[in-house]
């Protein structure tokens, strides 16, 4: 009998989601998340377009290499740096690029103070990097919604969000920022209050948003490298212990074996030894490769590795440990079934890391290990302390939840390519108080200038991770029998933290996330919350306020101050902010 296309299709149906009536919820999960194909849904055609063009993004980005500053250059009538003598870069003699951006342009961000060389070497990445991206984003983004059409979502943000197993994910962070938010607007209006210190009130608008060149770091996302001009009681032993590693004699394996110490004196498991072998912690410099820090977990219980290529910076060592939490993850539900070795959510294999390093940065901590000499926990020192942790952990909150705001807009189509920079601006202005240095349109590709773009990873993970690793930090610390300030808490050699960490990341994803904050938290709540992050900057929040009582808090987007030639060809958006700058006499005739 010739089954009628109806009864094709509730056959169909009944088999397709049988697994749904299936007993056991265990099998049920697995088979929830077998049944999601991604990319791989895709006809062979597009799925083989789909996976060159990351290649190529990731490629594009990771080879991207800039010439050096030549102040000597061609200069405009006013004095300014003409930004149009790069054009002729072919045949400007001497101008080879050869500066990447890891470690050349990372240490620029970091160690300059010439305001114009920071802003040659902020745009020269992006026209770099960002700009020969602008083309193959479009056929990205229509090639990876329509995978995720193909697996049931409704485009590809949606696809990533479900990682969350919640429908009012976008509602959850949009409430943690708020709870932030005053806390971030504190930390700015003093750091630009010291910006305009150093560098004046013509470049750095008293109520405006902080051009993003001057913040220690290619995308402003972190601000421990202008700890020097920002630190509220000079001259007191600084917590960035970068000279004291290389006064040490610190190797980038020495770093590693220092993260991994600290993970076994938890009680939790050391690297294994094909780590050590195959693990590449040092650039290589006979080839090119994709520098950005990584770690890698190759799925057979025994080869797991880390690719750094690793400075002796104190933020390097931060990220040793970041990228070793991963790994420690990956060893910890090495027994779960293979569906289920992955993290609770991807913000808990972010969070992993970070939390040990909460304590490793500790200046106790760092006394104890000889990287850090007469710490002694007066007021000054603990404000010291708490401030270079908001420069790294505050400071981030915007940029952690910006890039995938971004990213789920062009995604939903809300964003279409005709705004691709200027919608970039615009969140960088309303939620980081941060602006481009010079005038930016839509020949620009400024996301693409953050390796998550190209290599196409979620990014408000880190968001979710800022916050949750402070619940961790608090339930961790109560563990390990810890009273008083929890920002003076540390944890290492702690069994009972490290018996509860284990019982969270052992669990991989074999339970719906909440039910692992559950178990961290010895049941009092199962929620996302910024109370413990909220906790460990109190004091610095109240020190804060008092220093900005005469500050005006936050930021007045036509306040900033943009230099820039609007090219001829620039379909430059109605920027109020450049409108204004344009009109300002201090602008040079183009
Ligand atoms: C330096 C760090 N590199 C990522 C990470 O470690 O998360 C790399 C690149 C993208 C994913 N990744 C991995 O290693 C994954 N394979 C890990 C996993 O999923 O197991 C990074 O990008 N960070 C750290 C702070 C904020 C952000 C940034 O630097 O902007
Ligand atoms: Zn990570």
């Amino acid at each position: 009998m010739e089954w009628s296309r109806f009864h094709r299709h509730k056959w169909d149906q009944a088999t397709t989601f049988a697994w749904k009536n299936f007993s056991s919820a265990p099998v049920r999960r697995m088979f929830s998340f077998v049944t999601v194909l991604g990319r791989a849904a895709l006809p062979e055609d597009k799925l083989k377009e789909l996976t060159e063009l990351t290649q190529e993004m990731k490629s594009s980005y990771s080879a991207a290499k800039i010439c050096r500053y030549d102040p000597t250059r061609r200069r405009l009538d006013n004095g300014d740096y003409d930004y149009n003598a790069d054009n002729d870069l072919d045949n400007d003699i001497g101008c080879i690029p050869t500066l990447s951006l890891e470690p050349h342009l990372v240490q620029l961000m970091a160690t300059s103070r010439d305001p114009e060389e920071l802003r040659y070497v902020w745009r020269a990445w992006r026209d770099a990097a960002g700009r020969p991206l602008r083309g193959k984003y479009t056929r990205f983004v229509e090639l990876s919604n329509e995978a995720a059409r193909l697996n049931g979502f409704e485009d590809a943000g949606d696809f990533w969000r479900s990682d969350y197993e919640t429908d009012d994910f976008e509602d959850i962070i949009d409430g943690l920022w708020a709870e932030l938010r005053p806390l971030y607007e504190q930390l700015h209006a003093y750091v630009r209050r010291k910006l305009i210190e150093k560098y004046g009130d013509t470049i750095v608008p008293p109520r405006g948003p902080i051009p993003a060149h001057l913040l220690g770091n290619m995308w402003a996302q972190t601000w421990t490298h202008i700890l020097d001009l920002t630190v509220p009681y000079p001259g007191r032993p600084s917590v960035d212990v970068t000279n004291t590693l290389r006064r040490q004699g610190y190797s980038p394996f020495d770093m590693f074996r220092l993260s991994e110490s600290f993970f076994i004196s938890l009680g939790l498991e050391p690297m294994p030894s094909t780590f050590w072998q195959k693990s590449l912690l040092i650039k290589p410099t006979d080839r090119d490769v994709i520098c950005h820090a990584s770690a890698w977990d190759f799925c057979n219980g025994i080869d797991y590795r880390i690719k750094q290529c690793t400075q002796i910076t104190m933020e390097d060592m931060i990220t040793a440990h970041h990228e070793m939490g991963h790994i420690q993850y990956d060893l910890q539900y090495r027994n779960q079934p293979f569906i289920f070795r992955d993290g609770a959510n991807p913000a808990f294999h972010e969070a992993v890391g970070d939390v040990l390093a909460l304590s490793a940065a500790t200046p106790s901590h760092l006394q104890e290990i000889n990287l850090l000499a007469n710490v002694d926990e007066s007021f000054e020192n603990d404000i010291n302390f708490l401030f270079s942790m908001a420069l790294d952990k505050i400071a981030f909150l915007p940029f952690g939840y910006l890039v995938d705001k971004w990213r789920w807009e062009v995604f939903s189509g809300e964003i279409s390519e005709s705004q691709y920079n200027s919608r970039w601006w615009d969140l960088r202005v309303n939620y980081q108080g941060v602006s481009a240095p010079l005038l930016r349109d839509e020949d620009d590709f400024d996301p693409g200038a953050k390796f998550h773009i190209p290599a196409n990873v979620p990014y408000v993970r880190y968001f979710v991770s800022f916050i949750v690793q402070f619940q961790f930090h608090a339930e961790l610390c109560k563990a390990a029998g810890h009273s008083g300030p929890l920002h003076r808490c540390n944890i290492y050699r702690s069994a009972e933290a490290g018996r509860l960490l284990r019982n969270v990341l052992s669990l991989g994803k074999s339970r719906p996330w909440p039910e692992a904050l559950s178990v961290l938290t010895s049941g009092r709540t199962n929620q996302l919350e910024a109370g413990p992050i909220l906790e460990y900057f109190e004091p610095l929040m109240s020190w804060l306020e008092s220093q900005n009582k005469d500050e005006f808090i936050g930021w007045q987007e036509n306040e900033a101050i943009v230099l820039g030639v609007v090219s001829s060809n620039a379909s430059v958006r109605p920027f109020s902010a450049v409108i204004a700058a344009l009109k300002s006499p201090s602008r040079r005739a183009s």
